[in-house]
């Protein structure tokens, strides 16, 4: 469905690109997750998709055609529901959706159709009457949701559409959203939640300084991912553990990403020959924050 190759794009003057050589692919039926902390380049990636921002260099394509051309002929193919709040604060939710469903060209009953569709399908009947200024949080993000919706696009694209919710709203948009990629749409959601991602994505890629590091099936991308060894005891230092990969320490525990093909044993024998105690021991393979660690030497939060 949807493809781009070797994006790239730098603001005017900035002294950094904010995506570079950026090839992902998104069909049908999948939602992507795109993980990457503040800055990372997840909004630029979603203005390219939104038409907010032209491609300097690289494609992008829908079902093989250029997106240029795609959103010429059918603007609507593409949905975008951004960080902000996207909608007239002084107007009601009912009045809200009556005015995006003529922006967005529908009419007579199938503009009825669709904002009742829409309406319920965020569970927003009850506030209809509303002034959407007066809703929760979580309630704009869904008013959000209904009115990207209306002209049931095939493309979706979510920036961070959970910060500021209740956590039932979230968990309400981020099922609603899994429903929509299980009906057939392609989904993109930029999130730097990871339990998000995890909860909702069925391929991932993780983006940092605008480079992807890593992209695939979320099992693919822990099971290709190091052994992670945590260690806490006196008399460790990095010179003794380094050999085995790639270390740090926080707190009184060490890490040792360890070096592929490598399993814990080795280091415990070390340890044990040089008389050193272990009082704690942990070995398992990185989850998607340690893998997001041991890629970028920092934090998702950060
Ligand atoms: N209008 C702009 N002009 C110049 N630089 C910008 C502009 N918008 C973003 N940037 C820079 O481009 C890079 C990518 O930013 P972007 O907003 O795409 O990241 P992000 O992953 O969406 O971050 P966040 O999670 O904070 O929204 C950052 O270095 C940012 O400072």
């Amino acid at each position: 469905m949807l493809e781009l190759r070797q994006l790239s794009y730098r603001y005017p003057h900035a002294d950094k690109p904010a995506l570079v050589d950026v090839s992902l692919a998104v069909p049908k039926g999948c939602v992507l997750g795109l993980l990457g902390p503040n800055g990372a380049g997840k909004t630029t990636l979603i203005s390219h998709l939104s038409g907010a921002l032209a491609v300097q260099s690289g494609e992008i394509r829908i079902d093989g055609q250029p997106l240029k051309e795609v959103r010429a002929k059918a603007p609507t193919r593409i949905a975008v529901a951004p960080q902000e709040h996207a909608f007239y604060p002084m107007l009601t939710v009912a009045e809200n959706l009556a005015v995006f469903a003529a922006a967005g060209g529908l009419s007579g009953e199938r503009r009825r159709q669709r904002i009742e569709a829409c309406t319920q399908f965020a569970q927003l009947e009850q506030f209809a009457t509303v002034r959407a200024e007066r809703l929760s949080g979580g309630l704009k993000r869904r008013l959000n949701l209904a009115i990207a919706l209306l002209p049931e696009p095939e493309l979706m694209l979510f920036d961070e559409p959970t910060v500021g919710v209740d956590p039932q709203s979230r968990a309400f948009i981020l099922d609603a959203i899994k429903s929509l990629a299980q009906q057939g749409a392609a989904v993109i959601y930029a999130s730097h939640y990871m339990e998000e991602i995890e909860a909702i994505a069925d391929r991932v890629a993780i983006l940092d300084r605008g480079h992807v590091l890593r992209e695939g099936a979320l099992d693919e991308l822990l099971s290709k991912s190091a052994m992670l060894l945590t260690l806490a005891a006196d008399g460790l230092d990095a010179g003794m553990l380094s050999r085995f990969g790639t270390v740090e320490q926080g707190g009184v525990h060490w890490r040792i990403h360890l070096n592929p093909g490598s399993g814990p044993a080795p280091v415990l024998a070390v340890l044990e020959a040089e008389g050193i105690e272990v009082r704690h021991a942990e070995f398992g393979r990185h989850d998607l924050e340690q893998l997001f660690m041991a890629l970028t030497h920092r934090s998702l939060r950060d």
